[in-house]
């Protein structure tokens, strides 16, 4: 993100998306789009090849996406027209972006490297010494607990770290902490409480041994509710837990004692970390230019850096370093981070998708999704601009998530078949941390000896496979499929006859869509999909083109758009590209069958 960055972030107010010549031109594309990704495909052999692009050792395949290079273009340029890359570099700088509380938003200084040059000072502060001073602490502290060296009031070394927090700070650690699971100490073991929901660390602490046990309150502010009355919680759990045991006597001081060994903080706020009783001298610092759902590699992470090793833990910001010179470095046009921003741009104000999947092929990464719902939701869920005017477009989408294979038996059926546009972005990991195989095989499709991750990777193509092209009705006919229908077409959930006439619906009648990509250690899907017969596009084309008031609604003032409901018409919808559906080597995955219900026309108002 190279063009621009140099110029001074100055201009007094934000500038309105929808007043870009780019903006303009998209509105154009969309109304003109006649989405046919086995088309496009087919046309352009060069498309794969184009829209898949390295970010670190992300590899990331965007050309299932329901866009073409026209519109990619005009992404590109509406990114340039609001000033992208002169905002990053802002960001970069330590600028005070954040004009509501007048801070700098410096995440990414984090993960500086130490000794990187320049060096950055941001209002008179040396962010590079202090981030790893604090790292310094972090480390040396998890050296002590992973040694032994640490050890509870009775002398006993941790075996469970208990990170206390919510949001940002629970998001973060459990989400890395399970995915980096197979790199944890044998012997520790970390858990998280943040519900304020009693049973919560009733469940954590249960059967934990109070003279093994460490608690860390990890709070930006120190004044979360929930955070301090859970972490209340568990410091009268640990002493009445000890003096249970006759671990400790039953007095003030020999309580104080245990907080000290027992409880470690993480907080800006280091005064009221001593308030509640946790010596200072433990407590790891960070600052207010960090958000909370971008903390976890601040001291956030202390859990995972305990658990884990301050080795691995300086390779996770390695990580995150490495990404984030991508985008300081790399043209937007090949920028993966702009480019699936401007993806979600375009779908939530374009095509008007409201949600978006995010389905990991791994299940280290269980709980991305919820922690992805924070980092997106609570950042883009404004309806004012930085200077307080109202928004002109929509501003985000609702993140959601589960890991295949098990998503796969609960909702892909409504991605696949149901009537929404949902984008999603697919994760697979090429090389698993635990593979595993299946000796007797299933004694069909399943060969003894299988390698288990190859069946589960089989899934992860298929289904981005099966959304982004589903079938022909030619194809499902050539595979036996008895006719039942007088025009049997399947595709994943796009090939509808329209019963009722004229069309009614105002929204696009694709319904299924996927971003696929793929990576060398991890990979990340995004598969645009669409396909149907000749004849349920054209006539999908038809009904797309006729809703003049759908087309201009990108320009159309937000409490405007937001009177307008979809009505849908009845449809005959085959159903095939089964979400579950699987087969070893990722091909013909998709079966087909005949309607098992045909939907009732049925109006929104
Ligand atoms: O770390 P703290 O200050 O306890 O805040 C927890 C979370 O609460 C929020 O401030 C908002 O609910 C989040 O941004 C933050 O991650």
């Amino acid at each position: 993100m190279t063009e621009n960055s140099a110029a001074p972030a100055s201009p007094s107010s934000p500038v309105d998306p929808t007043t870009t010549t780019a903006w303009t031109a998209l509105a154009s594309l969309r109304d003109g789009l006649e989405p046919d990704l086995r088309g496009w495909f087919a046309t352009d052999p060069g498309r794969a090849e184009r829209l898949t692009l390295q970010a670190g050792d992300l590899t990331v395949d965007l050309s299932k996406n329901l866009v073409t290079d026209d519109v990619l273009a005009q992404l590109v340029a509406l990114a340039r027209d609001v000033d992208v890359p002169r905002r990053y570099a802002a960001m970069l700088r330590g600028d005070h972006i954040n004009v509501t509380e007048d801070r700098a938003v410096l995440h990414t200084a984090l993960r500086r490297p130490d000794g990187a040059e320049p060096e950055l000072v941001v209002d008179g502060q040396h962010v590079d010494d202090d981030v790893h001073e604090v790292l310094g602490r972090v480390y040396e502290f998890a050296d002590k607990v992973r040694s032994g060296e640490w050890t509870g009031v009775t002398g006993k070394r941790v075996e469970t770290v208990v990170n206390i927090g919510i949001g940002g700070s629970d998001l973060g650690p459990v989400m890395v902490y399970e995915a980096l699971k197979p790199y944890v100490q044998p012997g520790l073991e970390a858990r998280f409480v943040s519900n304020i929901d009693p049973s919560d660390v009733y469940e954590k602490t249960a059967d934990l041994d109070p003279e093994t046990t460490l608690f860390i309150v990890a709070s930006k502010t120190f004044g979360t509710l929930e955070t301090l009355t859970n972490a209340r919680l568990a410091r009268q759990w640990l002493w009445d837990a000890l003096v249970a045991n006759g671990a400790i006597s039953d007095t003030d001081e020999a309580r104080t004692a245990a907080v000290g060994k027992h409880f470690v903080a993480v907080s800006t706020a280091l005064d009221k970390v001593a308030a509640f009783g946790i010596d200072p001298a433990n407590a790891f610092g960070f600052w207010d230019w960090v958000g909370g759902r971008y903390s976890v590699d601040s001291a956030i992470g202390t859990s995972v850096a305990i658990a884990v090793g301050p080795d691995a833990f300086e390779e996770f910001l390695a990580g995150f370093h490495a990404i984030d010179e991508h985008v300081r470095t790399t043209p937007l046009d090949q920028n993966v981070p702009v480019l699936m921003g401007l993806l979600n741009v375009w779908y939530t104000n374009f095509l008007d998708a409201h949600t978006h999947a995010v389905l990991p092929y791994a299940q280290y990464l269980h709980r991305f999704p919820a922690y992805l719902q924070q980092l997106t939701m609570e950042s883009n869920g404004k309806s004012v601009r930085w200077d307080g005017t109202p928004v002109t477009t929509e501003t985000g989408e609702v993140f959601w998530g589960e890991p295949g294979t098990n998503g796969q038996h609960a909702f892909y059926q409504l991605i696949h078949q149901g009537t929404r546009l949902i984008p999603a972005d697919f994760i697979a990991v090429a090389n698993p941390a635990r593979p595993l195989a299946d000796a007797t095989g299933d004694g069909g499709a399943v060969q003894p000896g299988a390698d288990v991750h190859a069946l589960f990777l089989a899934n992860f193509f298929a289904q981005t496979k099966a959304l982004a092209f589903g079938k022909t009705a030619d194809e499902v006919r050539a595979e036996g499929t008895p006719r039942r229908s007088s025009r049997p077409a399947c595709s994943p959930g796009t090939v509808r006859r329209r019963r009722s006439s004229p069309p009614r619906s105002r929204r696009p009648s694709w319904d299924s869509s996927s971003r696929s990509t793929s990576t060398s250690r991890s990979s990340r899907a995004r598969s645009g999909a669409s396909t149907r017969s000749t004849s349920g596009a054209s006539s999908w084309a038809r009904s797309w083109r006729s809703r003049s008031p759908r087309r201009s609604r990108a320009t159309r003032p937000r409490s405007t758009l937001r009177t307008r409901r979809p009505r849908r018409s009845s449809r005959s919808t085959w159903s095939c590209a089964s979400p579950d559906a699987t087969t070893p080597d990722g091909e013909g995955a998709v079966r087909c069958s005949p309607p098992r219900t045909q939907p009732r026309s049925r109006s929104t108002a």
